[in-house]
């Protein structure tokens, strides 16, 4: 079960607007060592939630490549998301209502400031290993920017340095598709429900490729209607919009368009600079949303920055669902 961290005091975020208080929920999974030197903290990407053992199976457990007898494993869920921490859904503590729409634009600095915070709270002043992919790599890059002594080695998949114009197209299309639903204005549960099915539908299509769909979802037969990809589109829509909420969703995708770790440090190159950990960072070949190129040019930025480049059908998604081919560079890179 998650645990949740309050912070009860203004929480600033980086436009300059507050949160009058913070909660933070998380999942530990192992033993901290006496050292403190066995922290691997994870940072999940837009829709999962704080324990990795769920949506990471097959590569942190028991026995499994990041090995929870060894490790003390920690994952907060990100400000914003609906599994725990505070969301659009939690109530104003000073009005008493749900926030809504009223909740404040937040960064992915502020996700990263919000876990600092919890990290301090747990007594965390080393972290060996910092691991995230997509969003959660976004986080991981900014956090081992803003304190290099803390993460001795980081770990950053299918990611970048600032979210690419792409990137903010395709988030601000599905934001549209959110906001044609007019039940999102409403607070209400399930509200937006709709627009988050189409939502997840178009984002699918980036999360993927030609041959993905190419090879799952080809109809045997020639049909004139009714097609695999099709029913694929609206199962996976409908299999997101059952367990999250589209305002949570909207506000995530903000978040993850601030994404831009130049911004008032020069430039890219001079804020991954600052980092120093070991570095490794994979990239999924097929990635249509965050290509190998930035992949390069993170590996290339960070001084002690190694590329590798996994072969998967997948695209996107392969860092969630490539765990054996994941494991296997980990285990090349470092003696987990
Ligand atoms: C609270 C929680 O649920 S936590 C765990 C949730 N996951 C997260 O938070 C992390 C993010 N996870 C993800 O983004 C995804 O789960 C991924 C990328 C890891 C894997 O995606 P999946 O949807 O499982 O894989 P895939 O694209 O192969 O789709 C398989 C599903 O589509 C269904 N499907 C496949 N083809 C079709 C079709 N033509 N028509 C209808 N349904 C289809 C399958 O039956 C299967 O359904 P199921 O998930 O109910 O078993
Ligand atoms: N499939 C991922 C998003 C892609 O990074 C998720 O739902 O969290």
């Amino acid at each position: 079960m998650p645990e949740i961290f309050k912070h009860n005091k203004p929480f600033q975020l980086e436009n300059g607007e507050f949160l009058q208080e913070l909660e933070v929920s998380y999942t530990t999974l192992g033993k901290l060592n006496q050292e403190k030197s066995n922290v691997i903290w994870v940072c999940h990407a837009l829709t999962a939630n704080a324990n990795p053992e769920d949506w990471w199976k097959g590569l942190i457990g028991k026995g499994k490549g990041i090995d929870t007898e060894k490790y003390f494993v920690v994952c907060a869920n990100i400000i914003g998301s609906c599994y725990g921490s505070i969301n659009p859904k939690s109530i104003h503590p000073e009005t008493g209502e749900v926030y809504g729409l009223n909740f404040p634009l937040f960064s992915i600095r502020d996700i990263t400031k919000s876990l600092e915070l919890l990290s301090g709270a747990l007594e965390i002043e080393q972290i060996q290993f910092l691991i995230g992919g997509s969003m959660g790599g976004m986080q991981a890059i900014e956090w081992a920017i803003q304190k290099p002594d803390k993460i001795k080695n980081l770990v950053l998949l299918a990611t970048n340095a600032r979210h690419s114009s792409w990137g903010i197209a395709l988030n601000e299309t599905q934001r549209m598709a959110i906001e044609a639903d007019s039940t999102f204005y409403e607070n209400k549960e399930n509200a937006g429900k709709k627009g988050l099915e189409a939502a997840r539908a178009i984002a699918l299509l980036s999360y993927r490729n030609y041959n993905t769909y190419r090879s799952t979802q080809i109809d045997l037969e020639h049909t004139a209607d009714q097609y695999r990809a099709s029913s694929y589109q609206k199962y996976q829509g409908e299999k997101l919009s059952k367990r999250f909420d589209a305002k949570c969703y909207w506000y995530l995708s903000k978040a993850m368009d601030s994404h831009n770790v130049g911004r008032n440090r020069g430039d890219c190159e001079k804020a991954l600079a600052k980092i120093q950990a070991e570095t490794l960072v994979i990239g999924i070949q097929s990635d249509l949303l965050f290509p190998v190129e930035e992949q390069e040019f993170l590996a290339q930025s960070i001084s002690k920055g190694k590329l590798e480049v996994i072969d998967s059908i997948y695209g996107h998604d392969g860092f969630l669902i490539e765990v054996e081919k994941i494991k296997s560079v980990l285990q090349k890179h470092f003696k987990l």
